[in-house]
């Protein structure tokens, strides 16, 4: 359909050549215009072009059995766990592959778990010892009034138990960077060009990303797809080699980070003998120290061994009553597998623990850039499946996956009612999904596609319901109860009064909505079954709304 025909194909009297042939005596602004139209006829022939080979491509795909599928919806929505559950589903064999790998990830989000229960710690005492302070102003007034009365008043007690819990667990912290390199993780604010393997383009916005607003490492990890196999090759090498270079420049900066940490804390009497007492018991629970702890074996950097040295101060930790009452509250700033790993960790600290199938499905890995899978689900039937990254910089990355697709599994995690979106402190989580939906459903490439929508983590709006944390505090708007069944369904019209609201986009487009725990295997394994029905029926255009 091009209209650049070369001349050197045909006479230039033939009837194309003599068509194409510029009128005689054209003037350079009639030329200029020829050649505008010429090029604007041509961009929509190679769009026609591209349409067309699209469609035959898709038609073809689709005599084979393949369905395209993606799955969309904000950070942390469980997109990936849903891609987990297809694969222990639909390929067990790939699963259990992966599943060594996923051992280095839980112990990281342990981790990392304790090391955001330690800040939480420290920031509550600090805004206790604000509130002291601002008392303090009032007791050193009364004091000058009672001192000249003759009275005399104590100061506030300060309470170090947040720089207790730091040096308590500084050796097991030292090793999130050290894990999080062995495991190739971007941080936050990396340039994710720099990512081996991270080629040009879709990546070029991704370094832009912010690094979180609370200025704190991100509890999550960053990692790019394909780490499985990175990571597998890598242990391999290291298991061929056993590098006790490496092994000794590590332990040297966490020995030397403790003793930094022991000098500065040398002013006070009482954290002094702690980090010794610390210092010393780490020394002793390193197993194959022959000069203490100058000459620190490779168990001071496996986490495998931190973990079990310091598995019952976790666990003390986690049940202390100020934990316990920012649990309550919903103040604990943390992610939401990171209650399940520690109540498991007597099994996770186990020198020979292999995870489990609900162990990989609560591992917490951040997507960056979109990762595709091929599931093959019956003789006749295949899944393609697209996950991608959901943080808001991820998201320009999305619309090149939309042109063929044949269904949309969105994920709402409506459980973080509670919560701002880490891009941006000001946006409720949940308004970002319900606007996110919008744009999906009113984009007009996913016209004809399916549309599955899972309200997702349920288990955990039931959790903190119970907690007494409120959802009109976070929706005024929201008049019922305080109570699981009504606010679910309430949220369920919010999302369907989008979709109402929409309906002139494509009046009739199949939309699913279902409730959802994303990490349970038996209820994801029947609505999987489900969506699969919709999608091979492939006749609910007449059947509208279906709830
Ligand atoms: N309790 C509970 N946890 C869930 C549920 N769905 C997902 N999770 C956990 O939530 C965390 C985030 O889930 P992911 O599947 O990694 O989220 P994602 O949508 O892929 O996030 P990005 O890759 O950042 O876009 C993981 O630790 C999951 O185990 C759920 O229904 N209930
Ligand atoms: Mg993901």
């Amino acid at each position: 359909m091009s209209t650049a025909v070369s001349s050197a194909a045909f006479g230039m009297d033939d009837p194309i050549s003599l068509a194409l042939r510029p009128p005689p005596r054209e003037t350079a602004s009639q030329r200029v215009e020829r050649l505008k139209s010429e090029a604007e006829k041509k961009k929509i022939s190679d769009e026609i072009d591209k349409r067309l080979k699209d469609d035959a491509q898709r038609m073809k795909k689709e005599k084979a059995g393949e369905h395209k599928i993606l799955l969309l919806g904000q950070a942390a929505a469980g997109k990936t766990t849903v891609l987990k559950q297809m694969r222990l589903l639909y390929d067990k064999d790939a699963h259990n592959r992966d599943r060594e790998s996923w051992r280095t990830v839980i112990q990281l989000n342990v981790i990392a778990a304790v090391r955001t229960l330690v800040e939480c710690i420290e920031a509550a005492e600090l805004a206790d010892q604000l509130e002291d302070n601002d008392s303090t102003q009032v007791v050193g007034e009364k004091r000058y009034q009672q001192e000249s009365t003759g009275a005399s008043v104590s100061s506030p007690p300060v309470n170090n138990r947040g720089l207790l819990a730091r040096l308590r667990f500084a050796p097991l912290l030292s090793l999130e960077p050290v894990i999080r390199r062995r495991l190739g993780a971007v941080g936050e604010a990396d340039d994710l060009s720099k990512v081996p393997g991270a080629g040009p383009g879709t990546w070029s916005i991704a370094r832009s990303e912010p690094s979180s607003p609370t200025g704190r490492v991100s509890s999550t990890v960053l990692l790019k797809a394909g780490w499985q196999e990175r990571l597998m090759e890598r242990m391999r090498f290291s298991s061929d080699n056993s590098d006790s270079r490496s092994v000794h420049s590590l332990t040297g900066s966490t020995t030397g980070s403790i003793k930094g940490f022991i000098e500065r804390k040398r002013s006070s009497p009482m954290l002094k003998k702690a980090a010794q007492d610390q210092a010393a018991s780490h020394c002793a629970s390193s197993e194959g120290l022959d000069h203490g702890c100058q000459t620190r074996t490779s168990k001071a950097e496996d986490p495998s061994h931190m973990l079990l040295a310091t598995r019952d101060e976790i666990k003390k930790m986690w049940n202390d009553p100020l934990v316990r009452r920012l649990r309550r509250r919903g103040k604990l700033d943390i992610v939401d597998s990171a209650a399940y790993f520690i109540d498991h960790i007597d099994r996770i600290s186990d020198l020979a623990y292999q995870p489990t199938d609900d162990d990989i499905l609560h591992a917490r890995v951040r997507t960056v850039g979109i990762t595709d899978d091929r599931f093959q689900i019956d003789k006749n039937t295949a899944y393609r499946i697209y996950d991608v990254g959901g943080s808001r910089n991820q998201r320009s990355f999305w619309a090149p996956y939309f042109d063929d697709a044949q269904a949309i599994i969105f994920l709402a995690p409506i459980s973080a009612f509670d919560q701002k979106l880490i891009e941006d402190p000001s946006v409720n989580r949940v308004e970002d999904s319900m606007q996110l939906f919008s744009q999906i459903i009113e984009n007009p490439l996913l016209r004809d596609v399916s549309l599955v929508l899972f309200l997702n983590k349920i288990d955990v709006l039931e959790k903190k319901l119970r907690q007494g944390i409120l959802v009109s505090d976070h929706f005024p708007e929201y008049e019922g109860e305080n109570e699981f069944e009504e606010v679910w369904r309430w949220f369920r019209s919010r999302f369907r009064k989008i979709v109402t609201s929409k309906r002139s986009v494509a009046p009739q487009r199949p939309i699913y909505v279902h409730t959802t725990v994303a990490t349970s295997t038996k209820q994801i394994k029947n609505i999987l079954a489900s969506v699969n029905d919709a999608i091979l029926r492939n006749n609910l255009k007449t059947t509208g709304l279906s709830y």
